[in-house]
């Protein structure tokens, strides 16, 4: 499918798709570039990537195929170093959580050429480990992946990009770039900033030491995310800000309509705020998801 693979960011998602690429027998070389050279050297020592370069240009030299895996704040400068070395015959993608601040620093670096080969993208799996060491081969087989083309790309470029995700296991869907952000903004933003908070509020307590030693499975399951990595989730929350200001409010009105009904001790009130979430959540959640049938109902996204 591709003769050579440059991963600019060598970490769980770039290594990931690298590795799977590489298993299924469809990218011919696999070249990294990752900021740190211990990254780089780890994502050649676990098998990721074929071998390292030293810099963006290095990387990209004879690539047809260019993967952005860095947090997406980083983008900016690699986009810019980007522009300045970017092979004509290659096309561009990413796997950044945001896609409005990404196209944005897109546009603003890439000539018109190269933007049109630009294809944003957003694989909607992942965990909450990060590094080379995290990337495994399977991490796309049953998991969405969010297209969200530009006006000026080319739809065979599309089709390619689209193939690609394919060729891993992936169900490949499109979205306008600023719809991704806002629903993503309710479905992976705001969970991931709720689970940082309600860890750092029960942190903030005197008994945190027991807190932690008596937690049941609904704390794991609630709190597993908050251990996911910290700048890649400041970029995240600064570059959807407003999206995720209006989730955060919509949330706290819950929360503020909870705390009334407790405060107020109406139990008919909270069982009927209860039967309903739970009834949402059981219908909808398995029949959104129905189409991805090797994914049990709960699980990493
Ligand atoms: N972790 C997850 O579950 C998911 C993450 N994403 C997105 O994928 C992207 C990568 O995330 P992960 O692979 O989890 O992170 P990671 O931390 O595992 O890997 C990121 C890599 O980028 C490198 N990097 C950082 N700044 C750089 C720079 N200026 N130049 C070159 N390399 C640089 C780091 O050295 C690291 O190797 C992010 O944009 C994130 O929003 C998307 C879906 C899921
Ligand atoms: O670890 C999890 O459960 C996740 O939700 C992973 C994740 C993190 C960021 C994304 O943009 C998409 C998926």
């Amino acid at each position: 499918m591709f003769r050579r693979l440059a991963l600019i960011g060598t970490g769980l998602i770039g290594g990931s798709l690298a590795l799977a690429l590489r298993e299924r027998g469809e990218v011919g070389e696999v070249v990294g570039y990752s900021r740190r050279l211990d990254t780089r050297l780890a994502a050649e020592r676990l098998g990721l990537i074929d071998r390292p370069a030293d810099s963006i240009s290095e990387a990209v030299a004879g690539a047809d195929i260019v993967f952005l895996a860095t947090p997406v704040k980083a983008m900016d400068a690699v986009l810019g170093e980007l522009a300045t070395c970017l092979p004509d015959d290659a096309l561009v993608t990413d796997g950044g959580s945001v896609k409005g601040a990404v196209v944005e620093r897109a546009r603003a670096h890439l000539s018109a050429a190269q933007l049109a080969r630009f294809v944003p993208g957003h694989p909607i799996a992942g965990r909450e480990r990060s590094g080379p060491e995290a990337a495994t081969a399977e991490l796309y087989r049953g998991h969405r992946v969010i297209l969200t083309p530009i006006a000026e790309n080319r739809a065979e470029d599309v089709a390619r990009i689209e193939a690609m995700w394919q060729a891993v296991g992936a169900r490949v869907e499109q979205l306008d770039v600023a719809h991704h952000d806002h629903v993503l903004a309710a479905t992976s933003h705001l969970p991931h900033a709720a689970a940082f908070a309600m860890v750092s509020s029960l942190a903030r307590l005197a008994e945190r030491y027991e807190v932690f030693r008596y937690a049941a499975g609904g704390f794991c399951d609630f709190t597993r995310i908050a251990s996911s990595d910290p700048v890649m989730w400041r970029d995240i929350c600064l570059d959807n800000r407003n999206e995720i200001l209006a989730m955060l409010d919509h949330y706290r009105a819950e929360l503020d309509c909870l705390r009334d009904m407790l405060e107020s001790a109406d139990g008919e009130a909270i069982e009927s705020y209860f039967a309903e979430a739970k009834a949402v959540r059981d219908a909808l959640y398995p029949a959104a998801q129905a189409d991805l049938t090797s994914r049990p109902d709960t699980r990493g996204a």
